[in-house]
């Protein structure tokens, strides 16, 4: 698809460090406009989603429930818009909450979608088992269905997405709680270990065929903290051992070669104030032009577009 369209959402309420509201301003200062202008991509930025000041943290076991609520309904809200527009969404978190919002908006219009969650967590807390009360630590249970019931509600009633179409990749650090989620769901993992042990190239293959039987379109869901910290030092609950730079890349230029397939992209939680000049939001950026197919071979001014 030639046409995007870049919708950011400043939230930082999902979060146990504040910043990472400040992503998609690091993310667009990285020139995402203009260079993905040059890969011949006809794009639209429409700005951010307006997201509620943070007053009530009360709620111990999901903290600034009211104010994530609001925008995640939000963000469902514009992101169907998108989809109804046949542009391809593409969401600059924020924290990885924004995902209950983006899924929940993407579903109602296809609700066989699958999903790669690129994380060193896999976010499958429900309020009940969150160690931290952070609401980014549940975003993917959430849109399985699992979890507080209006937040299962965003957008439309009931689950969004079934857990046997979801595959979560690069994840380190996943707690107990979440393990017990994720056996009894289904949700297929692929932990660093396994990146070790089989190769990226490998378990890319393994995880897109069996998305690719299993779901109409797929929703890419990139958490930064995915990549490891001495590439990627501006996230806020970073996890030593994670994917090389080579290794994300290759994930994203591998999804890409699935065509029309891949129907939306959010890349969450870079957060400026912990990063090094700017260079985690210079990754997203280079991130998505992979994963919007950049070869080193090719410049639009000289190549057919496709
Ligand atoms: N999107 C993230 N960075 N999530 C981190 C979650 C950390 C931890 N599992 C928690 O529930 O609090
Ligand atoms: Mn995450
Ligand atoms: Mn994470």
């Amino acid at each position: 698809m030639k046409n995007v369209t870049i919708l950011g959402v400043p939230m930082d309420l999902g979060a146990g460090k504040r910043g990472v509201d400040m992503g998609p301003s690091a993310i667009r200062l990285a020139s995402l406009v203009k260079r993905l202008q040059s890969m011949g991509k006809i794009v639209e930025d429409r700005g951010n989603i307006h997201v509620p000041v943070g007053l009530n943290r009360d709620n111990e076991a999901m903290k600034y429930r009211e104010e994530v609520l609001t925008a995640c309904r939000s963000l469902a809200e514009e992101v169907y818009k998108i989809y109804q527009e046949d542009s391809f969404p593409l969401i600059l978190g924020g924290d990885h909450s924004i995902a209950m919002g983006s899924i929940a908006g993407l579903a109602r219009k296809e609700p066989e979608m699958g999903v790669i969650w690129i994380d060193a967590h896999a976010d499958f807390n429900s309020n009940t088992t969150s160690p931290s009360g952070n609401i980014h630590g549940m975003p993917l249970a959430v849109s399985c269905g699992i979890g507080d019931p209006e937040f299962v509600d965003i957008g439309t009633p009931g689950r969004k997405i079934d857990p046997k179409r979801v595959v979560v990749v690069g994840a380190r650090d996943i707690d107990m709680g979440e393990v017990v989620l994720l056996r009894q769901h289904g949700v297929k993992v692929y932990t660093m270990e396994e990146v070790d042990l089989y190769g990226i190239q490998h378990i890319m293959q393994e995880a897109m065929q069996y998305l690719e039987k299993n779901c109409s379109c797929l929703h890419v869901s990139f958490d930064m903290d995915a990549i490891d910290p001495s590439e990627a030092p501006g996230t806020g609950t970073p996890v030593r051992g994670g994917l090389t730079y080579r290794e994300a890349h290759f994930i994203m230029k591998y999804i890409s070669t699935y065509g029309n397939f891949v129907t939306s992209l959010e890349v969450v939680e870079v957060n400026p104030i912990l990063d090094i000049q700017n260079k985690t939001a210079e990754l997203a950026v280079e991130l998505i032009e992979s994963a919007f197919g950049k070869r080193i071979m090719y410049y639009s001014d000289i190549d057919e577009l496709d």
